[in-house]
């Protein structure tokens, strides 16, 4: 029986507004629910960072009450910019916001792709389709673009980043970079990215962790450069996997490195350092923890594209690990959903 399925309403979790702010001064992860909180939960580790003073303090308790309520406008205002930028932003590479061809994508990333949907094909094979850069922690390496579509993405990326457009701003980590669906390529690049091509070599790499269950995604490019953001502070992603894709430009540093699944009691132990190869991605769990080494020279440019199993992360918030208290959202939300999907009698509409 054919079925056909509905357009979903996603949602994200209540956390999002109360826990895991990130405070880089200290670089700590904060949950912050008032003052007594804080200083009950935090105030330890917050003097030991260097926050010593009363009016170090209230500086903090100021600056998290701000990030609160600018998380509470974010749907908001991401909606409008999106608007605006729809109605006058003129792109200076129009061809990247085409449907995403073939053409744009690595050979080696198609025929990994390729060999995952064809009938038969196991973990096993796909593994000597793609690069392993750890077993343990199952973390994967495999060209994603062309050179020439990377070259094209950039300039494009890098047009809007110096337009007077207004720009959201990736996490709270990040302060310069691009959301991808405010500037419109969420339907063209990503969802075409995630539905044909991720979601068949995750549903192989990854079944235990909703590879299979793909169904939203949160895509965005972090930039690194000599006076802007240089490096990016351990965290785990509000994701069940991850993409990374080295965009370029010329650059050193910057290298990724690698912990445990942050559940783990020793999660930093023994970090995994990986270097970027232009056009590259890397494939990793969202809750192995992860940061970025300070760049040493150029520019740094990289597509991240956080995929999400709302059949997963549906049971357990992976930013508070509780059972999510929905809200309802714009576009893919976070990724929560009330209901699994819901599905018509195609039959039935005959
Ligand atoms: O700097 C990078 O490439 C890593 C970015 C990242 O981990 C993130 O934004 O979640
Ligand atoms: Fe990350």
């Amino acid at each position: 029986m054919a079925t056909a399925g509905v357009p979903r309403r996603f949602c994200r979790c209540a956390c999002f507004c109360s826990e895991n702010l990130y405070v880089a001064r200290y670089r700590l992860h904060v949950r912050f629910r008032g003052e007594e909180q804080l200083r009950r939960d935090y105030g330890p580790i917050l003097r030991s960072r260097g926050c010593v003073s009363p009016q170090d303090f209230q500086q903090l308790l100021a600056e998290l009450e701000e990030e609160v309520e600018r998380r509470q406008r974010l749907g908001q205002e991401a909606a409008a910019r999106k608007a605006l930028i729809a109605s006058s932003y003129h792109p200076v590479r129009p061809h990247v916001y085409n449907t995403l061809q073939d053409e744009a994508l690595a050979p080696e990333f198609l025929a990994a792709a390729e060999y995952s949907t064809s009938p038969g094909a196991d973990l096993e094979g796909l593994l000597q389709r793609l690069e392993t850069v750890s077993g343990e922690k199952r973390i994967y390496r495999l060209p994603v673009f062309t050179a020439p579509f990377c070259q094209a993405l950039l300039e494009e990326l890098e047009h809007f980043e110096h337009s007077d457009m207004p720009k959201g701003r990736p996490n709270t980590m990040n302060n310069y970079g691009v959301l991808l669906h405010e500037l419109g390529l969420d339907e063209p690049l990503v969802t075409p990215l995630r539905e044909r091509f991720l979601q068949p070599l995750m549903a192989l790499l990854y079944p235990d962790c909703g590879g299979g269950w793909l169904d939203s995604h949160r895509a965005f490019v972090v930039k690194y450069a000599p006076g802007q953001d240089r490096e990016l502070g351990c965290h785990y992603d509000n994701a069940e996997l991850t993409l990374n894709v080295a965009l370029g430009k010329a650059f050193t540093g910057g290298a990724l490195y690698f912990g445990d699944l942050f559940q783990a009691p020793s999660a930093l132990a023994r970090p995994l350092e990986v270097e970027h190869v232009v056009g590259r991605g890397i494939l990793h769990r969202g809750g192995q923890l992860h940061g970025a080494r300070p760049l040493g020279t150029g520019e740094r440019w990289n597509l991240v594209v956080w995929l999400r199993a709302s059949a997963v992360r549906n049971r357990l918030c992976p930013m508070c690990c509780r059972k999510p208290e929905l809200v309802d959202d714009d576009g893919f939300g976070d990724g929560f959903t009330r209901e699994e999907p819901t599905t018509v009698d195609v039959c039935a509409l005959t």
